[in-house]
């Protein structure tokens, strides 16, 4: 996909967000974008989405199926959670059972009932995650994935990510609380005084955001390791995973 020579403002009279704004992103490749407030990344992830159309330039070759969660999902619909899901898997033209698999993944079974105006906030972002991953896109737009939720759809969301980029898909995100920073592979652009910069990878360790570090040797069953370390990256730490043939663990 290339964000090719993108110009955006919101009226002919409005200021420009973005000038001359030009990427190219390959399958399989994680974004966050990042910048100042109010410098356009929302306005950009809309573009890059397809919601919102180039004033001047393009972006060309978007994978067909793009799923799009916004900020703040707009919970001010008479529906319950399950009939706007349903609504939705029918408009993507997917089953319904999708909708069994990511309220599971992103921990909302209990919330299929309720209707949408009466969630809370992080509950309503939950609703806003699934119906953007409902089509499994090859395209997911993520504005802000990670405000509000709990600890453990926190700790889930990088696994998801992951496994989207891996069958070949594209994620492009912003990510004010850095949850993605010790993303293996993380590309990372800033929007900055109406251009496009795209930045050094980011040291994992860096990343941490501690200046010191402890290592600590953690023991643990194979069976659970690949989930420990996932969770322990999505914290941000940096893991080794090394098998032992012995169960025998010193001290
Ligand atoms: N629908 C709109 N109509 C007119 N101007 C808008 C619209 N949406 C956003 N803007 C303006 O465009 C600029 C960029 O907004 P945008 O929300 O893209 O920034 P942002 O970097 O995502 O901000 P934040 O970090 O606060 O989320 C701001 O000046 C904003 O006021």
């Amino acid at each position: 996909m290339r964000i090719a020579s993108l110009s955006f403002r919101y009226g002919r009279r409005a200021p420009w967000i973005l000038s001359d704004a030009g990427l190219v992103l390959d399958a399989g490749d994680v974004v966050e974008v990042t910048g100042p407030n109010g410098t356009g990344k929302s306005t950009l992830l809309r573009l890059v989405a397809g919601l919102l159309r180039p004033t001047r330039g393009s972006v060309e070759d978007r994978p067909r199926v793009v799923g799009y969660a916004p900020e703040r999902f707009p919970a001010d619909q008479p529906f319950t959670v399950a009939a706007y899901l349903r609504h939705m898997a029918a408009v993507r033209r997917v089953g319904t059972e999708s909708i069994g698999r990511w309220s599971e993944r992103l921990g909302m079974d209990h919330l299929l009932g309720q209707r949408l105006p009466d969630l809370s906030k992080g509950s309503a972002h939950k609703v806003g995650l699934a119906q953007a991953l409902l089509a499994e896109p090859g395209l997911l737009v993520l504005d802000e994935p990670f405000a509000g939720l709990d600890a453990a759809t926190r700790a889930e969301l990088p696994r998801i990510i992951g496994e989207i980029s891996a069958r070949g898909g594209i994620v492009v995100m912003s990510d004010h609380q850095g949850d993605l920073r010790s993303f293996p592979g993380l590309r990372r652009c800033e929007v900055r005084d109406r251009a496009l910069r795209e930045l050094d990878p980011i040291d994992p360790i860096e990343g941490a955001g501690e200046p010191a570090l402890t290592v600590l040797e953690v023991a643990v069953a194979a069976s659970k390791a690949q989930d420990l370390a996932d969770r322990l990256r999505a914290e941000g730490c940096t893991v080794n995973i090394t098998a032992r043939a012995t169960r025998e663990v010193a001290g």
